[in-house]
């Protein structure tokens, strides 16, 4: 599999394949999201959008990155989120990185968001879609998040079968500046639990596909049967 890790900035060309990775924190909150019922997300491309939507929208849930804002229902924070019941309800997503990466690669073939906590499921869909050359959007601060390289790196592997041991990539999930920077205090919205919830591998049995319906992103969760037989890699 020929595989290229990109920031968003460095994105010239349509990518057939695209997995957009951001770890911390908007793809492990999309992931509980559907965890929590969520029929759908939706991917807002500002705030004012997210806004706009949840207006048409009363019973959406507006959901951005950050402190509480007026106008929106909840933050990006999985320990936030994970008490939350979101059963059949459609959150509106905003945030810095993550939802700003999807958008990017919107005219893809095929689009899939992911973290460390939908790892297996994402390699998965890749392999069953035969995927020869994917594009990893590596979201975080400007393509140099070492949160989103280390999984995407590890996605490519357990993809084409080179990657065993998970150990290395989460170390470096552990010791990135997102990591010390919601420990820290520095990013607002925050659940004491977010790191650690953040590098939970596979801890949810589905990959996250994001397509066009009109002129809304959407994400939903596609489930991946059970692994049987010989571990792939
Ligand atoms: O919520 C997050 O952790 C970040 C926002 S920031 O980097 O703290 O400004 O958003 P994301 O798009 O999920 O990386």
């Amino acid at each position: 599999m020929k595989t290229q890790f990109l920031g968003i900035a460095d994105l010239t060309q349509v990518p057939a394949v695209a997995v957009v990775v951001d770890v911390m924190r908007a793809y492990t909150v999309a992931a509980w999201a559907f965890a929590r019922g969520a029929e759908k997300i939706v991917l807002a491309g500002s705030l004012d959008e997210a806004l706009a939507l949840k207006a048409r929208n009363p019973d959406w849930i507006a959901l951005k990155d950050g402190p509480p804002a007026p106008g929106f229902d909840a933050v990006n924070s999985p320990g936030l989120l994970r008490s939350v019941d979101l059963g059949g309800r459609t959150v509106v997503q905003k945030t810095t990185a993550g939802t700003v990466g999807a958008l990017a690669v919107k005219e893809a073939q095929l689009v899939l968001c992911a973290g460390f906590v939908v790892a297996e499921a994402t390699a998965q869909l890749l392999r069953a879609r035969g995927s020869d050359s994917v594009t990893f959007v590596v979201t975080g601060e400007d393509g140099q998040a070492d949160e989103d390289l280390a999984c995407a790196q590890y996605i490519a592997g357990r993809a084409d079968g080179t990657a065993t041991d998970a150990g290395e990539f989460l170390r470096r999930g552990a010791a990135s500046r997102a990591a010390t920077e919601l420990t820290e205090g520095v990013r607002q919205g925050v659940h004491p639990d977010d790191v650690e919830l953040c590098l939970e591998l596979d801890r949810f049995p589905f990959a996250m596909v994001a397509t066009s319906e009109g002129s809304l992103m959407v994400l939903r969760p596609h489930a991946m049967p059970p692994l049987t037989g010989e571990d792939p890699a």
